[in-house]
């Protein structure tokens, strides 16, 4: 497959807060049409590294670079006006005294007024609120608030778009929704764009590429099945999923856990090892756990389990019903190649 053209170009982009580095030494790349989900722990500078592509923020080192061109780099500064990038922020941000027309034309000004007008009717058309067009923000619902938002941040037709947390201010059941909708239009537009969110599913549902960050730090960065499935991190491998941490030692390149023993060639030191609470089965060739808990989660059943030589209750999760209780004896058995196994000298603090 072709690789489509860079879009966007962070090399080695550092900001500082005081002690705090909110950014440290960032490089990444995205293809025209992409959509980049920046996701991370609260504090972890997902919105400053936003900002910085906006040109809300400046740089201490590094550089942005969007479409072949710098926007900051040391001596280049393109004021976030000039930089034909859309901001979508995550309150919104709406003028309260202008009509959902007048928000969406705000950045439109250049424009002579007849093409400024068929410039939002045909934005308006294109997200499916004409209706509200003459409606004031007080009068529209969160969803409706958030369309407009991102009619707004279109209108100028910015060559790279930017949300911070676009849908964490709506509720469950509405957010998966607008979050399907608001796809469908960027992705018809050809949009490239940067999404920021802290929640895990979201990443993984919406972006072609999804950015892990850590303290500032770039920790992994890939599509959503790669960095779900076959994590580079044990950092990673967490964030995404529940794990179990399972003890082990390193015995001739076998590791030897409370779980069995699984072939590690070539690894040293003390690895960190992971298993996801479905990577479990019950089955009566497998080793004895007693059973804790047993939680129905709707769909999903979870077991709580002891197992000999782990301080931790083992956490199993499937979509089978078991018929045990605490006190229950039941055998247990893993997906050997389930089992994730990190090196030492892999993980950030
Ligand atoms: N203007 C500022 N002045 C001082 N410190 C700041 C400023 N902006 C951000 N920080 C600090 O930089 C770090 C990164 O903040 P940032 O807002 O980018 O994180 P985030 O991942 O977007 O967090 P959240 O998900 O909570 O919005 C934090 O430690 C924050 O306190």
């Amino acid at each position: 497959m072709k690789k489509a053209k860079s879009m966007l170009v962070l090399s080695g982009v550092t900001r500082h807060f005081g002690r705090v580095a909110a950014l440290d030494d960032v490089s990444l790349e995205i293809g025209a049409g992409q959509v980049l989900c920046l996701v991370g722990h609260s504090g972890c500078g997902k919105s400053t590294l936003l900002r910085t592509i906006a040109g809300i923020e400046t740089l201490d080192a590094g550089s942005v670079t969007i479409e072949g061109t710098p926007m900051s780099a040391p001596g280049v500064f393109v004021e976030p006006e000039h930089r034909r990038v859309g901001f979508m922020f995550q309150d919104y941000a709406l003028f309260p005294h202008l009509s959902v027309r007048d928000n969406i034309g705000f950045g439109l000004g250049r424009l002579p007024r007849a093409e400024r007008g068929a410039r939002v009717d045909s934005i308006l058309s294109s997200i499916g609120i004409t209706a509200l067009a003459d409606r004031y923000p007080h009068m529209l619902s969160g969803g409706e608030q958030q369309r407009v938002a991102l009619a707004r941040a279109l209108a100028p037709q910015p060559r790279l778009l930017l949300m911070d947390e676009p849908f964490s201010n709506l509720d469950r059941g509405l957010r998966d929704r607008v979050r399907h909708e608001t796809l469908s239009i960027v992705r018809e537009l050809g949009m490239t764009a940067v999404v920021v969110t802290h929640d895990p599913e979201e990443a993984l549902a919406i972006g072609d590429m999804v950015a892990l960050m850590q303290k500032g730090r770039l920790v992994e960065m890939g599509t959503g099945e790669r960095i779900y499935d076959a994590p580079w991190t044990a950092y990673a491998a967490s964030f995404f999923s529940i794990m179990n941490v399972i003890p082990a030692r390193l015995k001739a390149n076998v590791l030897e856990t409370p779980l069995g023993r699984f072939p590690a060639p070539g690894l040293e030191g003390v690895p960190k090892v992971l298993l996801r609470p479905q990577s479990i089965i019950l089955s009566e060739a497998g080793l004895p756990a007693q059973v804790l808990d047993r939680t129905i989660l709707g769909e999903i059943e979870e077991l709580l389990l002891a197992v000999e030589g782990m301080d931790e209750p083992l956490v199993m999760r499937g979509t089978s019903r078991h018929d045990v209780r605490p006190g229950d004896t039941v055998k247990i058995a893993v997906n050997a190649h389930e089992v994730l196994i990190f090196p030492s000298e892999n993980e950030p603090v």
